[in-house]
């Protein structure tokens, strides 16, 4: 009754049976699949109804009727004595009702009710495994052989790597197994492990897998045993195969627990259900906790329970017809790039993001995927207009697994990273030797805005005391704050206006209504907190302000040396370089950050509204005897010239000018041996390379106009004086009390002798006190001190 075949039917078979048999070939045999599971499908289904149709169109060796394909090359071949077979597919279709949507599972349960004349049979219901079936083989309950599915007729011997794998036991437990036993099940890579050995792969530039499957599959099928130790794979249990010298009970749901009993991980998620609306619902719970799994799960399976059932129901040429699998929404789609972007996170790390053309996955529509970082685009060169496969499981970050170059249209050029950051400007700069760029524009970036405050704030920084994540999200989210330099704007009923936003916004209740009250305390005490940073020293300022590479203790060495953030902030490069502990990298980062147009405005904001330094002083004595000709020389790489023959050359020439001048044959005689001469004149006589040492020379000349003559020369209001700080004073903690004496050029001591200028005691002062007291030495209260430090403070 179905009518003939056209010529374009005919064609369109052979056509997909190509297809399909060149996909089977590459995913089965190569583990490197070219398209997705879901155009598999498709291409499977179209095939299946076009031989349905026209059934003088199907082949005996079609791949509608065929399970996997014959592996090749490599491994010994196993012969299966029960056939590993697939299963027939359940796909959701577009419908009101249950019954509609879950057509093909209806019609499942209903055959196999009529087939066997019985009311709402009970299904074994299992999650379906997204991995590599396999089947083991248990002689007197020892291992002794696996292989894969294959054809589900031949397979291939894997036993040497089945054995690398932890879950499956080597040896039975407990009692009563049968004395052959085939137990079979999947190979699969759990999430967590697939994501690491990705994040590994992608920090060494080596090649990713696409998907825990093709991890768990390549893995599984490496010749050598030794790599499929190291990638780490797991096993789940959900059949048996062979079975002699034994018994096993009567159901599968049985089995499955007899089979965890003697040592085999079985899916926690396997159980029992009934009839039609029994299955849909273990469908559903199953699918809403799909990405709270640890492992990439494809559908459920439902399997009639009672093998009596089973025997009865048989086999259709590749599948049981006593079960099937009830697929999900597909994770892997095909769509194409419409852009690639760069997205900075609140740390400033800038992640390369592809804008996809709108597409379902796994039940979600997707319009981005990560492309994780700069040398992941480059690996798998992903460029705009390209078609890509993206997957999206669990709750990682859709991404862009695979770029289909056959699709790729004639103009697109390979994708480079922009040198600016999208959001702000400045430059992405690239930590050395890791795969992360980040964009260097700190305060002045708007995605980092909310760490660069919080990190402004900080304790060790400008110790703005209860100045936390929450209130810094807030006074972003609702635009109070852009720059550290707002924060010193703000009013109370800003700080009451912004709250009551955030608690509006959460749906709290306002907490700062109480009993009628509102409650102020808390933005009083924090704006004094803000008023009170003002008086900081340059250490905290310079880390506070977050410049890429600069810890507390740089920000130390940099005022120590600098003295004052004017000279910091126009030091250039190459002189910052020769400040100790202070690399190329740190000092190119420090340089850039000043050379920002925005940092700069921030800075200047940020003084303007009071910030001052108590320690802020001029550059140090100590770089008098750093900023030498041999430094200047150091900094350029002249071969043949080391460190002693510019140490040498600064000896004799005080300036560069002087060196030029003095000409090769001079430094010859002065003791330079004659090659190192020679490169040096050839160097300085090119005017490309004599430009940056001229700069630095002029900014060294102005760094050493500034050092005073004598250190002491400054006269530090404290200067000789020694101070003892016991018991606690009533407002200064003491080590606020000794920074701001310190500044002021004092020593502060921590015992009392004839020499120390006077003590200031507070509360609970002890055996110090006493000390003071029997020679003589005079005692000062809090005030007093307070005072002192009043007078000279600027
Ligand atoms: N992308 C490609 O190019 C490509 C090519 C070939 C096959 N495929 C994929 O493979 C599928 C076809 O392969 P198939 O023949 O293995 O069929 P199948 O994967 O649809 O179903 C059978 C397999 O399910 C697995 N399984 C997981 N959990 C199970 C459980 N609890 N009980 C029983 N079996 C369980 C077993 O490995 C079994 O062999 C396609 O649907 C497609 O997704 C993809
Ligand atoms: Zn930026």
């Amino acid at each position: 009754m179905s009518p003939h075949p056209t010529d374009a039917d005919s064609q369109r078979a052979a056509a997909l049976r190509t297809s399909i048999e060149h996909a089977n070939y590459r995913y089965h045999v190569l583990d490197d699949p070219d398209i997705t599971d879901a155009e598999y499908d498709r291409l499977l289904r179209e095939l299946e109804a076009l031989e349905q149709a026209h059934p003088e169109l199907a082949t005996a060796d079609s791949p509608t009727r065929r399970v996997g394909a014959r592996a090749q090359g490599g491994f010994a071949e196993v012969r299966h004595a029960r056939p590993m077979l697939s299963l027939g597919n359940a796909f959701e279709q577009v419908g009101d009702t249950d019954r509609e949507r879950f057509h093909e599972v209806a019609e499942f349960e209903r055959r196999v009710e009529q087939t066997l004349d019985r009311r709402e049979p009970v299904f074994s219901v299992e999650p379906k495994l997204d991995g590599l079936a396999i089947s083991l083989r248990y002689e007197d309950g020892i291992f002794v052989q696996g292989a894969t599915r294959g054809d589900g007729e031949t397979g291939e011997d894997v036993t040497a790597n089945l054995r690398t794998v932890r879950a499956i036991p080597l040896r039975l437990r407990g009692k009563g197994w049968p004395q052959v036993l085939e137990v079979r099940g999947e190979v699969i890579m759990l999430r967590k492990d697939f994501e690491a050995f990705n994040a590994r792969a992608r920090a060494a530039d080596e090649k990713t897998l696409a998907n825990p499957r093709n991890g768990a599959a390549g893995s599984l099928r490496q010749l050598d045993p030794a790599i499929t130790a190291k990638r780490k794979l797991s096993f789940f249990a959900y059949a048996v195969g062979v079975v002699e010298g034994g018994e096993l009970p009567s159901t599968h749901s049985q089995t499955l627990k007899q089979l965890r009993d003697w040592g085999f991980p079985v899916s926690p998620e396997a159980g029992t259900a009934s009839g039609f609306a029994g299955l849909i619902a273990y469908y559903q719970r199953i699918g809403a906790k799909r990405d709270a799994l640890p492992y990439d799960i494809d559908g459920v399976v439902y399997k009639l329970d009672d093998y009596a059932g089973q025997r009865e129901l048989g086999f259709v040429s590749r599948a049981p017809r006593w079960a099937i699998a009830h697929k999900f929404p597909a994770q892997e789609q095909t769509t194409t790039v419409e852009a690639i972007e760069i997205q900075i996170g609140r740390t400033g790390a800038a992640t390369p993001v592809a804008r996809l053309a709108p597409v379902p996955v796994a039940g979600v529509i997707v319009t981005n995927a990560t492309l994780h970082n700069a040398d992941q685009v480059a690996r798998l060169d992903v460029r705009i207009g390209d078609t890509v496969i993206v997957r999206r499981a669990g709750d990682v970050i859709p991404e862009v697994v695979r770029v289909m170059p056959e699709q790729r249209p004639a103009h697109a050029t390979p994708w480079t990273m922009p040198t600016h950051c999208p959001v702000c400007g400045s430059a992405l700069l690239r930590e050395e030797g890791a795969a992360a760029w980040r964009c260097s524009g700190g305060l002045v970036c708007a995605a980092q805005r909310k760490e660069a405050l919080i990190h402004f704030a900080a304790r060790r920084a400008m110790d703005i005391d209860g100045l936390g994540e929450r209130f810094v999200d807030a006074l972003v989210d609702f635009g109070y704050v852009h720059t550290p330099a707002d924060l010193y704007r703000l009013s109370l009923d800003d700080f009451l206006e912004m709250k009551r936003r955030a608690d509006e916004h959460d749906g709290s209740t306002p907490e700062t209504v109480k009993a009628g009250k509102i409650a102020t305390k808390w933005a009083e005490n924090l704006i004094e907190a803000i008023t009170a940073s003002k008086r900081t020293t340059l250490p905290r300022f310079l880390f506070g302000l977050g410049i890429m590479h600069i810890g507390e203790s740089t920000a130390k060495t940099l005022a120590a040396w600098l003295g004052g953030l004017d000279f910091v902030r126009n030091t250039p490069e190459p002189i910052l370089r020769v400040l100790p502990d202070i690399g190329g990298e740190v000092a190119s980062s420090i340089a850039g950050f000043f050379a920002q147009a925005g940092n700069q405005q921030v800075v200047d904001a940020l003084l303007a509204a009071g910030i001052s330094f108590s320690d802020e002083t001029m550059p140090s004595p100590k770089l008098r005897g750093k900023l030498d000709l041999a430094v200047l020389l150091d900094m350029v790489k002249v071969s043949k010239l080391g460190p002693k023959s510019t140490q040498l050359l600064a000896q004799y020439y005080p300036t560069l000018q002087s060196l030029i001048d003095a000409g090769s044959a001079q430094w010859i005689v002065a003791g330079l041996p004659q090659a190192a001469a020679m490169h040096l004149a050839t160097y300085l006589a090119d005017a490309s390379t004599l430009g940056p040492l001229r700069e630095a020379e002029a900014a060294m000349h102005t760094l050493l106009a500034a050092i005073p003559q004598a250190a002491a020369a400054v006269g530090a209001p404290l200067e000789g004086k020694t101070i003892v700080l016991t018991g606690t004073l009533p407002t200064l903690s003491r080590d606020e009390a000794k920074e701001r004496l310190e500044a002021l050029g004092a020593k502060v001591s921590g015992s009392v002798s004839k020499k120390t200028s006077f003590v200031v005691a507070g509360e609970a002062a002890g055996s110090k006190l006493d000390k003071a007291q029997e020679l003589g030495v005079e005692v000062w209260d809090e005030a007093r001190l307070l005072e002192l430090l009043a007078e000279h403070e600027g």
